[in-house]
């Protein structure tokens, strides 16, 4: 068994659909025979579930997704194949389809076949946007081979308010008619997103989908009936980002014990893009969805618009931000660059940080910058001393930053060398009261919240109060003095 056939025996499921994916263009994995597939998502994997660290998410809807491409892809080469018949009759597995189901979209007013572009080439971010039109399906490079449909989005959600916005589109909650079930919507607006990037992004967010970390994706693409946005359908998570869990403890963090559950998740879904040589590419604090801010565990990654190939030749677009590597930083636009998993690592260091502090280390990784340069220093050991901001970290912490934010793209951790840092050693020199039992500011009633502060405020009040009382009575002594 090859070193990503053991990553997908860990998360107990085989890994068919990588031969129809991009990141597997090189390799053909597709399972011997259709019998093997079909027995595979029937529930009979030779690898116990739940083995390994990245076990494999029990929700059936990836069964279904998987299946169906796996699927499509044999049927849509070789014609209707029996086991495409066997699974639309298999009552087991008929029954595991979700509720929030695309069958049901076929209800649509309009569903109209789109064409879909080939999206497996990787020799620029707008390699593939100029493929022709092909027929309609597409021969590889894509995990699902279905082509987008047109559909009436008010005939079958009810849609609601905006989740969030980026720059690449926006998300809105959603209410499935027919179940009731509360869904995002990701929105690509038209005609600034080219059907190609879309595309792509659907692919990756259906293939990484099995990850429990990794946000669900349901099947099907669609485009509105007036052409003004694509989308696709995802679960919905009802808390926060993380960015907005640490932005609600007023620059406090969110403690250790927190900070080490929200990493043990994200992590480990890093550690399984990169061993499917995926590389995210824009890891932020916006894209980490906590699904219970109260014990944060619950938390899975988000938003594959960027994710690329390891090695993958990308025009580099990106306007600088808190995340970006100091090598990012220091590429102009259109300037063309290798797709590395050391990116993603230094942007894991950075959201660490800023989830022990609530505040980035740095706003950019350039020498220009001050509170950078000051780190670069001392890593250099240019400067003995250590930057203020990084005391507060055990020794083995400061190997964590060592090795993640360093210059030096080669000399860079792994995720999974990061994961075992974390899960093992501690993170701070002395455990707050705080760390361990920490309750996020806006999952407390407004009454008690802000604890710390308040306990700053008292400790200031009382040191004026002393010094007046101290004042009165040198006073006091300085009128006697006199007086006598
Ligand atoms: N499934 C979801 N449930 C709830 N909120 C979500 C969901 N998906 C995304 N969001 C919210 O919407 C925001 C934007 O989503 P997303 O990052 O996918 O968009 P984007 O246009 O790709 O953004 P970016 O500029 O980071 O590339 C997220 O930061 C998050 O707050």
């Amino acid at each position: 068994m090859d070193r990503l056939g053991r990553v997908w025996s860990k998360l107990s499921i085989r890994r068919p659909v990588l031969a129809t994916t991009e990141a597997a263009l090189d390799v053909d994995e597709t399972p011997d025979t259709k019998n093997e597939v079909f027995q595979m998502f029937a529930g009979t994997s030779s690898t116990p579930a739940g083995a390994g660290p990245q076990r494999r998410k029990s929700d059936v809807s990836h069964k279904r997704v998987v299946l169906d491409n796996v699927q499509n892809g044999n049927r849509r080469k070789s014609g209707e194949s029996a086991h495409h018949k066997a699974r639309l009759t298999d009552p087991d597995i008929i029954r595991s389809f979700p509720v929030v189901d695309v069958p049901s979209l076929e209800h649509a007013a309009t569903v109209t076949d789109m064409n879909v572009p080939e999206c497996s080439k990787e020799s620029g971010e707008d390699a593939v946007v100029n493929s022709p039109r092909r027929s309609s399906f597409v021969d590889r490079g894509s995990v699902t081979m279905d082509s987008i449909k047109k559909i009436n989005l008010e005939d079958v959600y009810t849609v609601n308010k905006q989740l969030g916005t980026g720059r690449f589109g926006y998300v809105k909650l959603a209410e499935h008619k027919q179940s009731m079930k509360k869904i995002a919507i990701k929105f690509f607006p038209r005609p600034q997103t080219k059907q190609a990037d879309f595309v792509r992004e659907y692919n990756y967010s259906v293939f990484l989908s099995p990850h429990q970390n990794i946000i669900d994706t349901f099947e099907g693409m669609f485009q509105s009936v007036n052409d003004s946005a694509f989308f696709f359908v995802q679960e919905f998570c009802p808390r926060a980002s993380l960015r907005e869990a640490v932005e609600a403890t007023n620059q406090n963090g969110i403690g250790e014990a927190n900070a080490k559950k929200v990493f043990a998740a994200v992590l480990s879904a890093m550690e399984f893009m990169h061993d499917e040589n995926l590389v995210h590419r824009n890891l932020k604090a916006e894209n980490i969805l906590i699904f219970d801010t109260h014990d944060f565990s619950k938390v899975k990654v988000t938003d594959f618009g960027l994710t690329r190939k390891v090695d993958a030749t990308v025009k580099y677009l990106e306007y600088v931000n808190n995340y970006h590597a100091p090598e990012l930083c220091e590429t102009v636009v259109n300037e063309v660059l290798t797709v590395n998993r050391s990116t993603d690592v230094w942007a894991l260091g950075i959201i660490f940080f800023y989830c022990m502090k609530g505040r980035f280390p740095w706003q950019k990784a350039s020498i220009m910058c001050k509170a950078y340069w000051e780190w670069e220093q001392w890593l250099k050991r240019k400067n003995p001393t250590l930057p203020k901001k990084f005391l507060p970290f055990s020794e083995k912490a400061l190997k964590l930053f060592k090795k993640t934010l360093t210059p030096r793209p080669k000399d860079r951790w792994t995720a999974k060398d990061m994961r075992k840092c974390i899960a093992k050693e501690k993170i701070l020199k002395n455990i707050k009261k705080n760390d361990i039992y920490y309750v996020p500011e806006f999952s407390k009633p407004q009454s008690e919240r802000n604890v710390e502060g308040n306990s700053k405020r008292s400790t200031l009040q009382q040191w004026i109060s002393t010094t007046l009382t101290a004042m009165a009575e040198i006073s006091e002594q300085v009128v006697s003095a006199r007086d006598d």
